[in-house]
C-alpha cells in the first residue's frame, strides 16, 4: 500500500472505532466512494417503501425487523476527512464500549465444522422435502460460520483495499452504522441500478468454479433452471408495474473464483420518486429467497434456523436525483470485536443434493475468507 493508502486506513479503522454511521464503496470499474453522517443518528426505517424519494447509502436487512431495521445513512460529507483524523464534528454517536462490542457479538458461538454440516444436512432435508412435494419450485438454503479472529489488530479498511484489487468485477463496500455493526462484501449481483430514465436489474444464478481461470462453457439444467426461476419472477414484477423491459439471454460472469448465469433487464422508469415501491417488489428474488415469493419467504424464516440479519438483503448509493447503485448483499461478513460471521447460500430444486451444496456455501464463503485469513 502507498503512505496515502496507508494513511485512510488509518483514518477509516479509526471512523469505526469511534462507532460513526459511514460506507465506502466501489463499483467495478470505478474508483472508490466514501459517505458519511457527520451529526445525530443514521435513519432506521421499517418499511422499504419508506425508501421512496429518499438519498443516502441504504443497508436493508433480509427481513426487517426490530433488530434488524433499514438503515439510511445521510451524506454530509462524501470525501474521506484525511486532514483532520479523528476529529470530525460528530453528535449523537459514541465510540464502543467493551460492553456494546460484546452486544455485537452475541451471535457468537463458535461451532465445529463437523456440527456445522451436520446441522446444513439437517436444514437442507427439512428444505428439499416441500420442493419434492411440490409446494415450491425454488428455495435459498443458506448459513452463516463464525470464524474467531487470530490477532487483535485486523483492519477492515485494509481488507477493503485487498477485495478491490482481488475482486475487480464485483461491488465492494465497508459500512459501519452503530445499528448494525461492521459490515464488508464483494458481491456480484445489482438489485437495481440507473439514472433518469435508464434502469437496471440482474437475474443472476446458477454457481459453477471457474476452470483454469475462464468461464465455463457447459451449464447443466439445474442452474439454468435456477436462474430461469430469478427471470420469470423478474419479469412478472416488473410486467405487474407495467413496465416492459429488454432482455439479455443469459450469459456467464465472474464473481471471484465462480461463475454464474446473469441475464440482464433494461427499462425506463416512470416515477423516480417510486424507487422503494420497486425494490419492495423486486426484494428478495428467488436468487435469495424462493418461489412462490411470499411462501418461501416465511419458510426460510421459520426453519432455516438462524437471522440472516444483513446477508441477503440489499446496500448501496440511493439517489433519485442521481445515479442509484443497490446490490444484492451477498459474499459478505459482519466483522466483530473478537470473530468474523460469513454467511453463504445457494438455490435448492428438487433434484438438487446435499453434498455439492454444500460445498457450494463453502466455495462462496471463500471470498471472505480470502481476505481475514492473511491477516
Ligand atoms: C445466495 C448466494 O448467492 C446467490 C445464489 C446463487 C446460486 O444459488 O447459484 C448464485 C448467485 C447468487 O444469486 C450467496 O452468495 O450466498
Amino acid at each position: 500500500m502507498t503512505p496515502d493508502e496507508l494513511r485512510a486506513c488509518e483514518v477509516i479503522d479509526a471512523l469505526i472505532r469511534q462507532n460513526r454511521s459511514f460506507a465506502l464503496w466501489r463499483i467495478p470499474g470505478e474508483s472508490p466512494r466514501f459517505a458519511m453522517q457527520t451529526s445525530g443518528f443514521a435513519r432506521l426505517l421499517y418499511n422499504i417503501e419508506e425508501l421512496d424519494g429518499q438519498s443516502g447509502f441504504v443497508i436493508a436487512p433480509f427481513h426487517v425487523s426490530e433488530q434488524h431495521p433499514i438503515v439510511l445513512i445521510r451524506p454530509d460529507i462524501r470525501e474521506l476527512p484525511l486532514d483532520k483524523g479523528e476529529d470530525v464534528p460528530c453528535s449523537g454517536n459514541k465510540s464502543f464500549t467493551l460492553m456494546e462490542q460484546k452486544f455485537h457479538a452475541r451471535e457468537t458461538k463458535v461451532p465445529c465444522k463437523g456440527n456445522l454440516k451436520e446441522d446444513y444436512n439437517r436444514r437442507f432435508n427439512s428444505f428439499i422435502e416441500p420442493l419434492r412435494r411440490k409446494q415450491f419450485e425454488k428455495l435459498v438454503l443458506s448459513r452463516s460460520q463464525t470464524i474467531p479472529a487470530g490477532k487483535a489488530d485486523f483492519s477492515p479498511a485494509a481488507a477493503f483495499h485487498k477485495a478491490i484489487r482481488r475482486y475487480k468485477y464485483s461491488y465492494v463496500y465497508l459500512c459501519h452504522t452503530p445499528a448494525t455493526g461492521t459490515w464488508l462484501g464483494c458481491t456480484p449481483e445489482i438489485i437495481l441500478s440507473g439514472e433518469k430514465g435508464e434502469w437496471h436489474t440482474v437475474a443472476l444464478a446458477g454457481t459453477q468454479p471457474l476452470q483454469n481461470g475462464e468461464l465455463p462453457t457447459e451449464w447443466d439444467d439445474k442452474n439454468r433452471e435456477e436462474q430461469e426461476y430469478v427471470a420469470f419472477y423478474i419479469r412478472k414484477q416488473l410486467q405487474a408495474l407495467g413496465i416492459k423491459p429488454t432482455e439479455t439471454a443469459p450469459a456467464p460472469v465472474r464473481a471471484g473464483e465462480l461463475s454464474h448465469l446473469k441475464s440482464d433487464f433494461s427499462f425506463p422508469l416512470p416515477d423516480n420518486k417510486k424507487l422503494g415501491d420497486l425494490l419492495e417488489r423486486l426484494h428478495p428474488t428467488p436468487a435469495v429467497c424462493g418461489l412462490p415469493k411470499e411462501e418461501t419467504y416465511r419458510f426460510i424464516r421459520e426453519n432455516e434456523g438462524y437471522d440472516r440479519s444483513y446477508y441477503s438483503g440489499f446496500i448501496g448509493w440511493l439517489a433519485p436525483e442521481e445515479k442509484s447503485d443497490l446490490y444484492v448483499n451477498l459474499r459478505c461478513m459482519n466483522i466483530l470485536a473478537d470473530a468474523f460471521v460469513l454467511y453463504a447460500g445457494g438455490g435448492i430444486l428438487a433434484s438438487s443434493e446435499t453434498e455439492s451444496e454444500w460445498l457450494e456455501t463453502e466455495a462462496k464463503m471463500q471470498t471472505m475468507m480470502h481476505l481475514i485469513l492473511d491477516f
